[in-house]
């Protein structure tokens, strides 16, 4: 007789946000995964509310809470550049896995993440659907092949989106430059830019309206010629899902920086 693995037990982090909403969703619908904690920050009004029951498996109930939290094996952050700081402060103090999908990281932020995977697993991502992990690796092609077209980057997102450029656009204009093996920082531009364009520069476009899940165009500009590699999100549970699947992964490992290109190879 075979006996089916405990279920990893996975905290959410910003769990009454957008994203949080559809990682609810996805952690009820997934056999391997229990919700071990639905957090929301210190001194909001939902903390100590039930969470909906449309969002929680069959007979289970839980209330959102405050930290410190009941134990988990990972914990799943998605509380924005606001929330960041107190995710990773959480999971550095009980040992916790993190898997971190919050963008608009500043440079503190991101080393203080480099920092912590001495202590902890730790896996960023800007972006966890799996339709972007195959354009980075497109366009990091695309931009070594074709060095001397003009790379533009435009994306759009709903109206309620904090951080521009998105944390995608910057993976994929890193993806790029990689493919070009040129730093970022020195030739990114923005669409605000003035006079004629710069050899060699990656130029960056943003869009915000609406109900935009998630869109990413990199255009290569040749002489008569062009080249448009894309990804369209029409539905959020779609990062939800990869975020879930990659803290499955995560919670068994040792302390580490580590991709969702690991879990998706490994
Ligand atoms: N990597 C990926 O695949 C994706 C990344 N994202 C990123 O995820 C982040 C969140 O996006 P989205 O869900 O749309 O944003 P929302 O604003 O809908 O959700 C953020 C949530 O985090 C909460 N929060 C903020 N500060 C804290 C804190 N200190 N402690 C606990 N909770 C806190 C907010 O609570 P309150 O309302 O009380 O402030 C809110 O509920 C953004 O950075 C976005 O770019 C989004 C989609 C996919
Ligand atoms: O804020 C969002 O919604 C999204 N943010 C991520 C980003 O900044 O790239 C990923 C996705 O595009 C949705």
């Amino acid at each position: 007789m075979t006996v089916a693995p405990e279920p990893i037990s996975v905290a959410v982090f910003g769990a009454a946000g957008r994203m949080g909403e559809a990682l609810l969703r996805v952690i009820r619908d997934a056999p391997r995964a229990r919700l071990a904690a639905a957090l929301v920050r210190d001194g909001s009004p939902l903390a100590g509310q039930p969470v909906p029951a449309h969002l929680l498996a069959g007979g289970t109930g839980a209330a959102y809470a405050a930290a410190p939290f009941a134990p988990a094996q990972v914990l799943i952050d998605f509380a924005g550049p606001q929330g960041f700081d107190a995710a990773l402060a959480l999971a550095l103090r009980t040992g916790t896995a993190l898997v971190s999908g919050s963008t608009g990281l500043d440079a503190r932020q991101q080393a203080a993440l480099a920092a912590a995977a001495e202590r902890i697993p730790v896996l960023w991502s800007a972006n966890f659907s799996l339709g972007v992990a195959l354009l980075l690796h497109l366009v990091r092609q695309a931009a070594a092949a074709l060095p001397d077209w003009d790379c533009e980057i435009v994306e759009a997102h709903h109206r309620h989106k904090r951080d521009a450029p998105s944390g995608t656009a910057l993976s994929l204009g890193h993806a790029a430059a990689a493919g070009r093996g040129v730093d970022l920082d020195r030739v990114a531009t923005t669409s605000a830019r003035e006079g004629e364009r710069r050899d060699g520069a990656i130029g960056f476009a943003v869009v915000r309206g609406g109900d935009v899940v998630g869109e990413h165009t990199v255009a290569f500009y040749g002489a008569g010629e062009r080249v448009e590699l894309g990804h369209r999100a029409t539905d959020r549970d779609i990062f939800a899902r990869g975020a879930v699947r990659a803290a499955l992964w995560l919670a068994r490992r040792s302390p580490g920086r580590y991709a969702l290109q690991d879990v998706l190879g490994g």
